[in-house]
Order: C-alpha cells, then sequence, then structure tokens
C-alpha cells in the first residue's frame, strides 16, 4: 500500500478547507500505487451532492520545481478532451500547496478500473488514447528533460552495483552490457512531444473497452514519442503472471496507435531497440526501488525480472515486431 505519510484527520480538514470543495467527508488512504502517498476524498460539494478527488502527497522522485508541468500538463490536455484528470486549485488559484514541507494536490476522480488482464480490445483503446496525447501535448508551452532516460537507468543499475543486483538475482548483473548499449542508442533524429512515459494498466483507468482515466503523469517529459509507444507495448502487450508475449495485444495496441499517429520510417526501424531499452528501464527503477524501499513503508515492492523476461523478448524478437 502507498502511503508514506499519515495525516491525521484534522490535518487533513485544515488542508480541505484550502479549496472550494466543502467540507471533508471521509478520506482513505488508496492502496495501489508505489511512488506517492494517495487518498480517495470525499466532500460534501459545492452543490447538489457529495465530491470526490485524489489527494496526493509528493514522496519519491519527484521534483517541486517539476510539479507545474506536472500539473500544466493534465490541465492542458484536459481542456482537449483527452481523458486525465483536471486538477482542483485552492482557494489563492494554487495547483499545489506544502504540507509537512512536501507538496500535495487535489485532483479530479475519474470513474474506472485499472485492467489486470487487459484485453486486446483495450489495449486498442489505450494505443489510441497514447496517440492522442502525443498530438494534442504538443503545444503545451512547457517543456522537461526525461530524468528516466537510457543514460539515467544505466547509471542507477551502475550505482546499485554488480554484487546488489545478483543479491535480487544471479541475472541481474548480465543486462548491465545491454543498459550500455542502450544508453549509447542515437534518438535524437526521432519525432518528440510531451509523453506519459509511464502507462501501465494501473496507471489507466477503464470502463469496458473505454479509456476513462490517464493517470500518474509523474514520469512524463519531453522525448520521442517513440519511446512512449514503446514503453506502452511493454507494459500491456505480456501475460502479467508468465511474461510471455501476447500477440493479439500487441498488434492492437501498435495498430491503434498507428491509426491515429502514424510511426514515420526511423522510428520503426529503431522501435525493438527502443523497446529494448524501454523494458531496462523498467528493471532499473525496480532494482533500485527493491534495495531502496524502506522497512516500513505500505508498498509492495515490484519485481525487476519481469522486466528482464520482456527485455529478452525484445531482444530476440523487437525487430519483427513493426516488419
Ligand atoms: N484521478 C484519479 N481518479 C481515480 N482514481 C485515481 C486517480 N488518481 C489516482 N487514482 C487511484 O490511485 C492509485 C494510485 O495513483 P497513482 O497516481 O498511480 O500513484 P503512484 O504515483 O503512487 O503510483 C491509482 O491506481 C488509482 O486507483
Ligand atoms: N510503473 C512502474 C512503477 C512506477 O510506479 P507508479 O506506481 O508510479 O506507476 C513499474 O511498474 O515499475
Amino acid at each position: 500500500m502507498a502511503v508514506y505519510t499519515h495525516l491525521g484527520a484534522e490535518e487533513l480538514a485544515r488542508l480541505i478547507s484550502e479549496y472550494d470543495v466543502g467540507e471533508l467527508i471521509s478520506a482513505k488512504g488508496i492502496a495501489e500505487g508505489v511512488s506517492n502517498s494517495n487518498w480517495l476524498v470525499e466532500t460534501s460539494g459545492t452543490g447538489a451532492g457529495t465530491q470526490r478527488f485524489i489527494l496526493t502527497m509528493y514522496e519519491r522522485r519527484i521534483e517541486l520545481s517539476d510539479l507545474p508541468y506536472f500539473l500544466g500538463l493534465l490541465d492542458h490536455l484536459s481542456e482537449r478532451s483527452c481523458p486525465v484528470p483536471r486538477t482542483i486549485h485552492d482557494r489563492g488559484g494554487a495547483a499545489y500547496r506544502m504540507e509537512r514541507g512536501k507538496a500535495v494536490a487535489m485532483i479530479e476522480y475519474l470513474p474506472g478500473v485499472s485492467p489486470t488482464r487487459p484485453t486486446p480490445a483495450q489495449a486498442s483503446a489505450v494505443g489510441a488514447a497514447l496517440a492522442r496525447i502525443h498530438i494534442e501535448g504538443r503545444d503545451f508551452p512547457l517543456r522537461r528533460a526525461n530524468t528516466m532516460g537510457f543514460a539515467d537507468n544505466l547509471a542507477i543499475l551502475e550505482f546499485c552495483g554488480q554484487e546488489a543486483l545478483g543479491g535480487i538475482h544471479p541475472e541481474l548483473p548480465a543486462l548491465l552490457a545491454p543498459a550500455r548499449e542502450a544508453a549509447a542508442l542515437d534518438l535524437s533524429a526521432l519525432p518528440r512531444a510531451n509523453i506519459h512515459a509511464d502507462l501501465f494498466p494501473d496507471n489507466v483507468l477503464m470502463l469496458g473497452k473505454q479509456v476513462t482515466g490517464m493517470i500518474d503523469f509523474y514520469f512524463a517529459c519531453t522525448d520521442v514519442m517513440a519511446l512512449d509507444l514503446a514503453t506502452t507495448h511493454a507494459a500491456w502487450c505480456f501475460h502479467a503472471d508468465t511474461n510471455v508475449y501476447d500477440p493479439e495485444r500487441g498488434e492492437a495496441l501498435l495498430s491503434a496507435y498507428q491509426a491515429v499517429r502514424p510511426l514515420e520510417e526511423d522510428e520503426r526501424a529503431l522501435f525493438g531497440r527502443i523497446a529494448q531499452g524501454a523494458a531496462l528501464r523498467f528493471v532499473a527503477s525496480r532494482a533500485e526501488d527493491w534495495l531502496d524501499t524502506p522497512e516500513d513503508a505500505l508498498v509492495t515492492r515490484k519485481d525487476p525480472m519481469e522486466f528482464a523476461a520482456r527485455w529478452r523478448f525484445y531482444a530476440e524478437n523487437g525487430d519483427r515486431l513493426l516488419a
């Protein structure tokens, strides 16, 4: 469960009173997620009925100076009718406030559930939704560098070190070599946009085949769109229990994306290698989290070896996916 900070009832009520949303009725810690503390907040609302919001306290890997980018991008995409939550500003107009020295923000609650076993139809819907945010986010005026690019992933793995990596799993140290190859890839000629960069099933809310919410934009950045597509492909198109590739889901996601934004020739040519780097990105961050998660945190660590298996699939088959 991801609640790193425990806020008392009075503290929460005082915080909510800074927003024009009525009075606090309830606040429940949310089990999902690994990065931030999240509460589902219900208030008396300002109109006919009660209202729900998500209250997030930013805990890990988030720089305060990035919040205008993350929260502004949500508002930009929401205004363009993309299924992302808008942010709720406080009475002073601020998109985030400080509480106990940490930033907190209130965002719109969206309906839907995250699929645990996505169907091809759901993979198709997410492919189309991803292409839409790439297109609609192009004229968002702020920019943010990717702090989890391939060179950063290599640095994380090197910092963990061969011995600690081997302690997690004996096959992990061997992934330093492909991480070096990914870091050396030249992606500078590929088209860029504001990308989500972590569009896993648990970051998408769906009702049936419809995407109702793309959430957790806290790795969003300005980078190549094919990287976002490869990351989403790696996250959605493998069986969760076995890490075996599901070609139906994979084809559905890639063709729905391309129906909205066809890939350019050089994006297609590099896709397999980008997908290898995308898989290694989650090996790196999960390995770091594995070694780094506080003992008393109410959070479930994610297994880096799942993405080692997916990396192997792309190393062996990645060049054929868009052939
Ligand atoms: N706007 C939202 N509407 C509805 N539920 C949300 C919203 N934002 C977050 N959640 C819920 O909170 C959980 C954790 O949010 P997330 O942003 O993914 O946290 P973390 O950054 O810790 O991964 C999600 O899995 C979802 O259940
Ligand atoms: N999606 C990443 C973990 C990032 O955590 P999130 O809960 O903020 O999405 C992974 O699966 O490793």
